[in-house]
């Protein structure tokens, strides 16, 4: 099994690149976890406490069950991925079977962060694009996709989200073996990393 961790900033890209790379790769052979799954449960508080939770702190991330679930993928067996919801700012009942696959994708803004967690990667990459490129794909996204106003989005900005980018995750670019510069879409870079998976197999 080899385990890729994709991380980089919110809106640089990871999603999209992940997807780029399953394309790349026969069908069956990728499982992916998302960081974004396991916000810490919150059961006990109200929406409005929810809402002013610090997303982009490592606090706010349940490391130690990625780690459990990583774990127990490379000994050969099924995980429950939790399933987040961005509307409710909690977890929701669901889970989603994650079947171990023969590459493991794990991605997300804080999962180089983490000491452990990055113990567990073969090869750790690291997508970057602009600031401004990545808050302008977080405004589209956030009010299309994530039941957000553009006050909502910009004052999570600059109250946590670009100061954590910062402290935790900006430098854990010096962590990554291939760093994907994703201002535009980077087709060379998915080739590489692709050819570097296969070889790897
Ligand atoms: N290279 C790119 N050029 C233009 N838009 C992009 C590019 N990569 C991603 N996007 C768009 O930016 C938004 C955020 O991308 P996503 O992959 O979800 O980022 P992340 O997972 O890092 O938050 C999406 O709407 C996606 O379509
Ligand atoms: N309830 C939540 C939880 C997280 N966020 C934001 O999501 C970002 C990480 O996801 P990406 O897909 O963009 O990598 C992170 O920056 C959190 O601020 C949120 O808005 N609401």
């Amino acid at each position: 099994m080899l385990i890729i961790g994709i991380a980089g900033g919110t809106g640089s890209g990871k999603t999209t690149v992940v997807n780029q790379i399953i394309k790349q790769l026969p069908t069956g052979e990728v499982c992916v976890i998302s960081q974004d799954s396991y916000y810490n449960e919150t059961v006990n508080l109200s929406y409005e406490e929810r809402s002013k939770i610090n997303f982009d702190h490592p606090r706010a991330i349940d490391f130690d069950l990625i780690v459990k679930h990583l774990k127990k993928l490379r000994l050969g067996k099924t995980i429950e991925q939790p399933v987040y919801s961005f509307v409710t700012h909690n977890r929701t009942t669901d889970t989603i079977k994650t079947h171990p696959r023969k590459v493991v994708i794990v991605e997300g803004i804080l999962i180089l962060n983490n000491e452990a967690l990055r113990d567990l990667f073969d090869i750790k990459i690291f997508v970057h694009a602009d600031t401004d490129e990545r808050l302008i794909r977080r405004i589209r996204r956030d009010i299309t996709e994530r039941g957000r106003d553009i006050d909502e989005v910009l004052n999570r900005y600059q109250d946590t989200l670009k100061p954590m980018h910062l402290q935790f995750i900006e430098p854990t670019k010096n962590f990554a073996d291939i760093i994907i510069p994703n201002n535009k879409h980077n087709t060379v870079a998915i080739d590489v990393v692709r050819t570097v998976i296969n070889d790897r197999l």
